[in-house]
């Protein structure tokens, strides 16, 4: 079959567009001796520049197969190795951007899953070291690590982020002085949990090849401990405040983060109602609470260096 353009004059114009595919489940293994390290990514590709043919005529000239993307990432995992998330969604961005004309920008996004070795007590199996399994993980369930690489052919935008980090203060917590209207039925706390899962994206100001790169391992460790330390050691007097401390401790920690952002439910724990049982339930003798799963507190706010602009979305889910 031909392709065709529309004989009539266009009414409708083709908006953004973009194509790739998406969550390749990629692992790879490197193995030093008998001993085996582990690199498991979800990685999706999106690219897009000259496709309006493509859309409109059905020319696929300037198409490259979205299973030609899928076949690159797996054929990278083995020919360049996965050093970290970053420095593989670096490659294949450049690649896709340098080595297709029609292809102007690629997007490529990776959400990155830890495992750490199983650690044993028998130390008769030949397969053990000193007390770790060689070739043995269990999943880490704490939080999943994501990046997303876009490439122009001249700028770099990288943003590296996190989710699912489920952290809580058992005290070291109030919440009062704040507005009270006729709705207002919550009581001032003077001591109550504070947790929140963290979702978090930071953006890094390495924007082209002539800069040196970070070190995109020790960066994502680091801003998860000024992270967690902030939340640990901030008496908060609200989660705005505490997401506040966790923003500026990184980014006046990490020369080379320019922005982080937070979405931080807050994970409420509300202390029982024991009375009609005659007991009391007091904070300060050790409560029970209820862990409310919803309705929950959304607390959302961008952290950034002096002077420089805002760019991560605004709405994580979407990133
Ligand atoms: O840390 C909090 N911030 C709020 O804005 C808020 N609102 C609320 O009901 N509880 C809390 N807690």
């Amino acid at each position: 079959m031909t392709a065709n353009r529309p004989a009539t004059p266009r009414l409708v114009m083709l908006g953004q567009n973009q194509y790739g595919k998406a969550e390749n489940r990629v692992v790879k293994i490197v193995r030093d001796g008998d001993t085996h390290h582990i690199k498991d990514l979800n990685v999706s590709v999106a690219l897009s520049g000259d496709l309006e043919e493509v859309h409109l005529s059905g020319s696929n000239a300037n198409c490259l197969p979205t299973d030609t993307t899928k076949n690159t990432v797996f054929a990278f995992a083995k020919e360049h190795g996965i050093e970290s998330a970053e420095q593989f969604g670096i490659h294949l961005a450049r690649h896709f951007v340098t080595s297709q004309e029609p292809i102007k920008r690629a997007r490529i996004r990776i959400e990155e899953y830890s495992w750490e070795r199983i650690a044993t007590s028998d130390g008769n199996s030949r397969f053990i070291g000193a007390d770790e399994v060689k070739h043995s993980f269990v999943r880490k369930g704490q939080e999943t690590r994501l990046t997303e690489i876009t490439y122009d052919g001249e700028r770099w935008q990288i943003i590296s982020g996190l989710k699912d980090l489920v952290v809580m203060n058992s005290t070291h917590s109030e919440f009062w002085g704040y507005i009270k209207d006729k709705y207002t039925t919550l009581k001032e706390d003077y001591d109550r949990i504070l947790a929140t899962e963290v979702s978090s994206r930071w953006r890094f100001n390495w924007t082209d090849d002539d800069q040196r790169m970070p070190n995109w391992e020790r960066s994502y460790a680091q801003v998860k401990k000024h992270m967690l330390e902030a939340f640990a050691e901030t008496y908060s007097l609200s989660l705005q405040q505490t997401l506040y401390q966790m923003g500026s401790r990184v980014i006046n920690n990490r020369s080379e983060i320019d922005e982080i952002r937070f979405s931080l439910p807050n994970k409420h724990h509300f202390k029982v109602d024991l009375e009609p049982f005659g007991l009391k339930n007091e904070a300060a003798d050790g409560a029970v609470y209820h862990a409310a799963d919803r309705p929950y507190g959304l607390i959302e706010a961008t952290v950034l260096r002096d002077g420089v602009e805002a760019l991560i979305p605004q709405d994580l889910t979407n990133l």
